[in-house]
């Protein structure tokens, strides 16, 4: 590959943006100096030649990119200590190597100490007592023992109530006796839990004095701390006392059970999880769209005018609708996951001088967030392969790889229909306060307003946008339940109204989910504006204009049910998302390359700073131990004989 040249239409992108990259780095960033920490912490483990890729890891055998996998995550704790030792890293950058998106890059093939560090020591932290953390954080924390999260099973993910692993206390000997009976009780999908862990949290269903309490975490060893060796199975597995995690319900030593003041406490590593992905999410797709942009700035095809040479496909203005929506959506799920962080870690204080008040409605805004952010990053990353066309389908492109990740999201921690069906619930309480006159909180105070009116003239502002979509989610809170309660009054249970609901709740729940993405992204590029340059101030709110148009739009038919938009209103809005591609297409490289992704984390020949998209496909392909050699041995073992029977 020709070291060192840039491609000519990536120049020339860069050079017709309207604001400097950088601004937009520092801001994403928090400033110029935590960039420059960032960076740093990149080049500290992406230039190490140990964890740099010799082949890809395609190539690799199940069992090798499992030790690989584990080689590579020891190389990064060591690492990550080096710099704990210099004070430049704590649990955040914990997350961020290993888990995010710096440590996918690391560790393509998925991290086997992830569940250590993003469930295992923050479910001591939540659930542990100040004793048990003093025991086990530190242990965790330098990697003394290795743990994961292990909730779900052969037969229960979702409904944690029915989990069949049992704990139950022997008052005599001060144990606790756990139980996996059945092959349904099987602990299954933890990550880690196969050959990398020796401890874990099991969450069992507790029995005390005869009386089953409901699920409860406990810890419990399942490797030999030298050997490795597995200890022996899951029947009748004694554990000590104070290995249950005992912060909020407990059991004394005699037997009797002290409650928690909320049994949902319990549920507080999956809040914190839920807020975790949304961020994520985010990331996976400004990684996806900062290649899907390159690429089409590169590549050149078909006709606008004959008489012209062919375009970059960027100006094709269907494929500008396919990616800047998704430059857009970052943003939104960028805004809305830094909200929910900040609501999140308000709320877990809050907790801890035992005020309880705000839970519900954290877990209902952490619920559709995951939801949404999950499966709208995977359909944005899904997007942005199909326009790469034939090479967005190449593994090498990272996008195949990227989606896996991103569409795993709306499965674990919660599946996503599980989850929306949770806000919704929250949501029927809140129209029914709605009704009753009763105070609403902060996230649903709009269902006030728009019971009021359901009107309001179209103008072209992201207020009118927000306020649309406030009608739609109310609109459609309403109807499902509405409907609700017309089949309870026809005699339908309530449970088998809820579920013969389900479709019309889903729908609201999402749709309460958009309004508030929606009102929160606009708000912060509010208060942003005032303090960047004019320029990058225009460009952030002409993505905050897309998305919001851009989603509105994908809802026509529910703005048509709810509102009183026009055929006119719906046309003017059609001119809008048209402008604001036009808009935007000059500054879609330059905020790409705003995002400042390293190109060893891209990992992606189609989208690399310089642009030389066949170079490195090249480059990349013939990497193939297949191109090795020019005849496979296969030929001669099974084609030629084929080929001369057939003679
Ligand atoms: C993260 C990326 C970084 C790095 C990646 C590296 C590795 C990560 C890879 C994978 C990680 C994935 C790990 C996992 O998947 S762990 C397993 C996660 N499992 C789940 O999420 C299970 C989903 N199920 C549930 O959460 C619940 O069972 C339920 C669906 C919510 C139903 O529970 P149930 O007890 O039956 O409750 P309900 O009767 O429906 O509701 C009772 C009451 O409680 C409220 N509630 C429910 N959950 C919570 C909560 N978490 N916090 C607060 N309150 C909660 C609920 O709203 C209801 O309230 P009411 O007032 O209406 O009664
Ligand atoms: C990659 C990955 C990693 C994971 N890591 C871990 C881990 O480390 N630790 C751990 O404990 N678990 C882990 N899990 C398990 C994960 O949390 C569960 O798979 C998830 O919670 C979904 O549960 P389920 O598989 O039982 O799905 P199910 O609940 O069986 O879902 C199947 C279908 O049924 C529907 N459904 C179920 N209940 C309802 C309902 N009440 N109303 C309407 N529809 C419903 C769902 O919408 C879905 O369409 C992981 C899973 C994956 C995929």
């Amino acid at each position: 590959m020709p070291a060192n040249t840039m491609n000519e239409d990536l120049k020339r992108e860069r050079q017709r943006c309207s604001f400097d990259p950088k601004e937009l780095t520092y801001l994403l960033d928090g400033g110029e100096e935590k960039t420059e920490e960032r960076r740093q912490r990149e080049k500290f483990f992406l230039d190490d030649p140990e964890l740099s890729e010799t082949a890809p890891s395609d190539y690799l055998s199940h069992k090798e990119k499992y030790e690989h996998a584990v080689k590579k995550a020891c190389i990064v704790f060591k690492k990550v200590q080096q710099l704990q030792a210099q004070g430049k890293a704590g649990m955040q950058n914990f997350r961020e190597v290993l888990g995010g998106q710096l440590g996918s890059a690391i560790l393509r093939d998925g991290n086997p100490l992830g569940l250590h560090y993003v469930m295992f020591i923050p479910t001591i932290m939540g659930q542990g007592t100040i004793e048990q953390q003093a025991e086990w954080i530190s242990k965790a924390w330098n990697l003394e023992i290795i743990g994961t999260y292990a909730q779900t099973e052969l037969g229960h993910g979702t409904f944690i109530r029915g989990l069949e692993t049992t704990a139950t206390y022997d008052p005599a000997t001060e144990e606790f006796v756990l139980n996996s009976p059945t092959l349904t009780s099987y602990k299954w999908w933890p990550g880690g839990l196969g050959h990398t862990a020796n401890y874990a949290v099991v969450v069992a269903q507790l029995y005390s004095q005869g009386i089953c309490h409901g699920i409860h975490p406990f810890i419990v060893q399942l490797r030999d701390e030298e050997t490795h060796l597995p200890m022996p199975g899951f029947e009748n597995v004694r554990i000590p006392w104070n290995y249950m995690l005992m912060k909020n319900g407990k059991v004394l030593k005699d037997g009797s059970y002290v409650k928690s003041p909320s049994s949902k406490l319990t549920y507080g590593t999956m809040i914190f999880v839920r807020v975790v992905i949304v961020q994520d999410a985010a990331n996976y797709l400004r990684k996806a769209v900062t290649i899907a942009t390159r690429y089409s700035a590169v590549r050149h095809q078909s006709h606008i005018k004959e008489s012209a040479p062919e375009p970059q496909i960027l100006d094709f203005v269907t494929q500008q609708h396919k990616l800047f929506p998704q430059l857009a959506t970052y943003f939104a799920l960028h805004y809305s996951g830094a909200w929910l962080w900040d609501m999140y870690n308000n709320v877990t204080s809050e907790l801890e001088s035992g005020e309880l008040d705000r839970l519900p409605e954290l877990h209902a805004l952490a619920c559709c967030l995951k939801a949404v952010s999950a499966a709208d990053a995977a359909q944005g990353i899904e997007t942005c392969r199909l326009a790469c066309g034939g090479h967005g389908y190449m593994s090498c492109s990272s996008l195949p790889i990227t989606y896996g990740l991103v569409t795993a999201m709306v499965t674990y921690e919660g599946e996503n229909t599980v989850l929306l069906l949770q806000t919704a619930r929250y949501l029927m309480k809140a129209w029914q306060n709605c009704l009753d006159g009763q105070p609403l909180t902060p996230s649903v105070q709009y269902l006030n307003s728009v019971r009021r009116s359901f009107g309001g003239v179209y103008h072209k502002s992201v207020p009118w946008i927000i306020a649309s979509m406030q009608r739609i989610a109310a609109g459609k809170i309403e109807t499902a339940h509405r409907h609700m309660n017309d089949k309870i009054k026809r005699g339908v249970n309530s449970e088998d109204a809820w579920n013969e609901t389900s479709i019309e709740l889903v729908a609201a729940s999402e749709a309460h989910c958009k309004a508030f993405i929606v009102e929160t992204y606009y708000n912060s590029v509010q208060q942003i504006v005032p303090s960047v340059s004019q320029q990058l101030g225009k460009a952030l709110t002409e993505l905050c204009e897309l998305y919001a148009v851009n989603t509105l739009l994908k809802n026509i038919g529910d703005l048509l049910r709810y509102s009183n938009v026009t055929t006119g209103d719906l046309e003017n809005l059609q001119r809008w998302l048209e402008e604001l591609l036009a808009a935007i297409r000059p500054n879609a490289v330059g905020i790409v390359d705003g995002f400042d992704i390293n190109d060893a984390i891209i990992a992606s020949p189609l989208g690399a700073y310089d642009g030389n998209v066949y170079e490195r496909l090249f480059a990349e392909v013939s990497k193939s131990p297949l191109n090795a050699k020019p005849v496979n041995e296969s030929f001669h073992k099974y084609l030629k004989p084929l080929l001369k029977s057939k003679m």
